[in-house]
């Protein structure tokens, strides 16, 4: 997918920020009429919503109600998963990510993910980064090297690691794991990046370090997180997604959801009535 992404995207390795680049799209991310099930249960029921391009959508919702079955389904790792169907489309960028002619791969390289719980391989920290680019063949050792750099910048972890960049992953704290987690998802230089709780099982000062982050990646990517904290999603996101039951219910910009929200079921549930 590679070939979508704006030729005028030029990316300065210092600071990431986007120079010359073609407006925004505003839906990036297109879902139409999308239902999603897990043999014979259905987890999602007739979804449409359009996500921009380079702005932070917010998914919120009680426990259960397919935050992350949706996310997953945008870069298609749900089937993974034995026994799942989808019907409707997703297209990324125009494109429907179930064209034939689409690699897997290549689409997951186009849509990172990082998850919950850091999981980073254990190797060494460079070699995080670089995983995807080796089992591509990459070899160029300058090119090894950039990508380390620009990564670990864009993560905001190289002045913490620049030093140790041979030592383990594992040794790391679990906010710095985070971080390379995130690192290693921008070394393939995604167009959308997918966040499925990324601060649950970080303390107050690694989740503010990951949001500030979050801030600073908007400029170049098309981010999605999954959050069950009000407070993060008020604080990071431009758009917010509220799903009950497998609907979404609304989908607004984030400061009318949490402030004038439409939906007396929205209301009800970032007030804490339910859920
Ligand atoms: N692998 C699976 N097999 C069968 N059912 C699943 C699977 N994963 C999720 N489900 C079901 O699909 C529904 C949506 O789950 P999902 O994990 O997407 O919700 P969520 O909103 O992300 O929840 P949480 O906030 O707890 O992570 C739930 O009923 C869940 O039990």
């Amino acid at each position: 997918m590679d070939q979508q992404r704006p030729e005028t995207s030029v990316v300065s390795s210092a600071n990431f920020a986007p120079v010359n680049t073609p407006a925004p799209r505003s839906d990036f991310l297109k879902v139409e009429n999308f239902n999603f099930y897990y043999g014979k249960k259905q987890a999602l029921y007739g979804i449409n919503m359009e996500i921009p391009e380079r702005q932070v959508t917010a998914f919120i919702g009680p426990s259960g109600c397919g935050k992350s079955t949706l996310l997953r389904n945008f870069n298609r790792m749900n089937e993974l998963i034995d026994g799942v169907h989808h019907e409707g489309e997703i297209y990324l960028n125009g494109r429907s990510i179930y064209d034939k002619a689409i690699e897997v791969i290549a689409l997951r390289r186009s849509i990172g993910m990082v998850f919950q719980k850091s999981n980073p391989f254990p190797k060494s920290i460079y070699e995080n980064i670089v995983y995807s680019l080796r089992i591509a063949g990459v070899k160029a050792r300058s090119i090894l090297d950039e990508t380390v750099e620009r990564s670990l910048r864009g993560a905001a972890l190289w002045e913490e690691v620049k030093d140790r960049l041979h030592d383990s992953a594992l040794g790391l704290s679990g906010g710095q794991m985070q971080r390379l987690c995130i690192a290693r998802a921008i070394a393939n230089r995604p167009e959308v990046l997918l966040m499925d709780e990324p601060c649950s099982a970080l303390d107050p000062i690694a989740t503010a370090k990951v949001e500030d982050l979050i801030h600073e990646l908007k400029k170049e990517f098309t981010i999605v997180i999954v959050t069950h904290n009000m407070q993060q999603a008020t604080r990071c996101s431009d758009k917010t997604a509220f799903f009950y039951l497998g609907k979404l219910i609304e989908f607004d910009e984030t400061q009318k959801i949490f402030t004038n929200p439409s939906e007396k079921q929205t209301e009800d549930y970032i007030t804490g009535r339910f859920g």
